[in-house]
């Protein structure tokens, strides 16, 4: 039986000595390798923290203590080490969640994966433990240097500093990385605390000769290393986080369990809030991934172990043609100007800021700051895009509302990821991007159906200087073209069946697919339908809702929310025109959805094109008779 298997909880590592841990170590990093590679995963993150991980459950006492993980995609190895060793379903359905989740085990805290809240969470968890008589009890925030960019974090840090009285330990995963290189003032502060080379060599020796000289010199190396102004202070000074109030202890090595749990102990001890920096390596141990210039496996798809290489080719053809139109209007348009919140390659900015490098910017995990800073831009006189996947704009609604709709700044935000991605889970779902929209004054929504209506979207977008425009798309292959067969006003029409159609069917974005099946199986049921595709549907067009008026149902099929969308958008401007035509709306329900593929999900909530059909022939069968009043006005089903 290997180390790992007999690791059952937190409280075993205890048992093992140094030498037992290494090999655990070891045996965690191959798991890790064997079970990621063969259902995709955040691999480099959970390469990275495996010793820290151990080193966290040695020295704290998980649930009593409380680890909260920021974003936690780097959770797995904490994971395998409170009781879950089973990765065959990984981040499938029925199997374990890629993050975090509080149905897995008591060990596990904050599942919402959208970065940098493990501070405010460790506060808030601080402070009641405080009031509550449980004060004794550890609480810790494992957040990685990325993640510190973000706003939420140093809102979190003020507050902090303001507890001097309470036990706090964050822990800095420093990899120096977040997807990419991370940006800015601070990357440079961790960067100097990590690199100043005559500290370095001072602490090289320091480990080398005092603290394998017996006791003395251990204790003598840790004087020097530890938490009271020592060595560091005298050779490099430390402003920031001592100047906030916060003691720290660093820079360790995070691969090196015994000077983790060195660090962490007198972090423990101390009795206030104490930051332990340290640093690690993203990908450490697996050489596709530490060798990887991109992003050193930070998520990856199901990949070959040996070699690294992916088992599928691209998982992302939306992003793949919104990088190639980027370039594309970047060449004709010298004031187009692109962000990213620390994701230019996932969001597929990457041959943008190669061709264009000064005109692209990295903002950091700062969504927030980006719609922001992308206001001050356009009245600047310049066009920025701002490109996130669809759930992060949630950080910006506010922003996006007062800031750029209220002062009409022409800002185009491109929304990846948008809709169901289903394997992340409940937070990476970008579902309620067109419901917050709908409410946003003078925005304009594009959702494209295909390759040629999403290049069209987006050159669209970047002429419109008088407020927001956005476009949206899922994650995934992009279907085949879907060509229109007519057009009536600003509305592409995909099919017409029957003499005197009674339905017009509604796709929204990739579902116009689906709505053309739809229409398709209505007419193999003798039911005469238009199909349509709105191409912009915020705000919704007059020509829709006169097109609604001929029909005598409107089935609208979307991959948002179906209580709060486009279908119930329309629904809403229908009853404004005073018109009484019945709307069902056929979307995502409004729930917090469990990890599973986007098929799956598809298929639970009923948005196949045959099941829609079969819905919908019911309702037409309720209605009255074709040219007569319905004798049961069908009521929204808002499902
Ligand atoms: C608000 C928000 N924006 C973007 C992301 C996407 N994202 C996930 S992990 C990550 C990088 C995190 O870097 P870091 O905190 O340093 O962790 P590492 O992966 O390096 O361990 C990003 C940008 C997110 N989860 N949340
Ligand atoms: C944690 C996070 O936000 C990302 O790493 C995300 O899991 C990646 O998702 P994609 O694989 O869709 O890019
Ligand atoms: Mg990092």
């Amino acid at each position: 039986m290997s180390y790992l298997e007999r690791i059952r909880r937190p409280a075993d590592l205890r048992r093992l000595s140094p030498a037992e841990l290494d090999v655990l170590a070891k045996e965690i990093r191959d798991f890790l390798v064997t079970a990621v590679a063969r259902t995709g995963g955040h691999m480099g993150p959970n390469l990275g923290v495996v010793e820290l991980t151990i080193a966290l459950h040695r020295v704290f006492d998980s649930p009593r203590d409380r680890v909260v993980f920021d974003t936690g995609h780097q959770a797995y190895v904490h994971k395998l080490l409170t009781g879950r060793q089973d990765f065959g379903d990984l981040r499938h359905r029925g199997g374990l969640s890629g993050y975090p989740s509080r149905a897995e085990s008591d060990h596990d805290i904050v599942e919402n994966s959208h970065a940098s809240t493990a501070l405010s969470w460790a506060d808030g968890i601080a402070k009641a433990n405080q009031l509550r008589g449980l004060g004794d009890r550890s609480v810790v925030a494992v957040i990685g240097d990325g993640a510190l960019t973000g706003g939420m974090a140093w809102e979190a840090l003020n507050n902090i500093a303001d507890g001097q009285d309470r036990s706090l330990v964050i822990v800095v995963n420093d990899n120096g990385r977040s997807y990419a290189p991370t940006i800015g003032g601070l990357a440079r502060h961790l960067d100097a605390l990590r690199t100043t080379p005559h500290y370095e060599k001072v602490l090289d020796w320091g480990k080398r000769t005092l603290q394998r000289s017996g006791p003395p010199g251990r204790m003598a190396f840790e004087a020097l290393h530890g938490m009271k102004k020592g060595l560091k202070d005298v050779i490099a000074p430390q402003g920031l986080f001592e100047g906030l109030g916060i003691k720290y202890v660093g820079p360790i090595d995070g691969h090196d369990i015994g000077e983790v749990e060195m660090a962490l102990r007198r972090a423990k001890a101390f009795g206030g809030p104490v930051i332990v920096h340290a640093i690690t390596q993203k990908g450490r141990g697996y050489t596709p991934a530490e060798t990887d210039v991109v992003d050193r496996f930070h998520a990856v798809g199901v990949i070959h172990p040996e070699t690294g290489l992916p088992v599928a080719p691209s998982r992302f053809g939306w992003t793949s043609v919104f990088a190639e139109e980027i370039v594309e209007i970047g060449r004709r348009r010298s004031d187009v100007v692109a962000l990213t919140a620390a994701m230019l390659a996932p969001v597929g900015l990457a041959p943008f800021a190669e061709e264009f490098p000064d005109r692209v910017f990295d903002v950091g995990i700062a969504e927030q700051h980006a719609v922001t800073s992308a206001a001050g831009m356009a009245f600047a006189g310049l066009h920025p895009v701002v490109a996130l996947y669809a759930t992060f704009l949630n950080r910006g609604y506010d922003q996006l509302l007062m800031d750029v709709a209220l002062h009409r700044a022409g800002v185009t935000f491109v929304l990846d990821r948008s809709g169901l991605t289903g394997d992340d889970g409940a937070s990476h779902n970008g579902m309620w991007d067109m419901a917050l929209l709908r409410s946003v004054p003078g925005l304009r929504l594009a959702a494209p159906r295909d390759e040629p209506t999403l290049r069209a979207a987006l050159r669209e977008a970047v002429a419109v200087e008088d407020g927001p425009t956005v476009v949206r798309y899922p994650k995934g292959a992009v279907p085949d073209a879907l060509p229109a067969v007519g057009r009536q006003g600003s509305v592409d029409v995909l099919a017409r069946h029957g003499g005197v159609p009674r339905v017009l069917v509604v796709g929204v974005g990739v579902m116009a697919h689906t709505a053309v099946e739809v229409g398709g199986a209505l007419d193999a049921q003798g039911i005469g339908s238009t199909v349509v595709d709105p191409r912009w549907v915020l705000p919704v067009a007059e020509d829709l809702v006169g097109l609604a008026r001929q029909h005598d149902l409107v089935v609208v099929v979307e991959d948002g929310l179906a209580n709060a969308g486009i279908g119930s958008a329309l629904r809403d401007a229908l009853a404004a025109a005073g018109a009484d035509v019945p709307v069902r709306c056929h979307g995502i329900p409004l729930r917090f959805l469990e990890h599973a593929s986007r098929a799956q999900l598809v298929e639970e909530f009923h948005l196949r094109g045959p099941d829609i059909a079969r819905e919908t022939a019911a309702a037409v069968a309720a209605l009255a008779p074709e040219g007569q009043e319905p004798a049961v006005r069908l009521r929204p089903t808002g499902r």
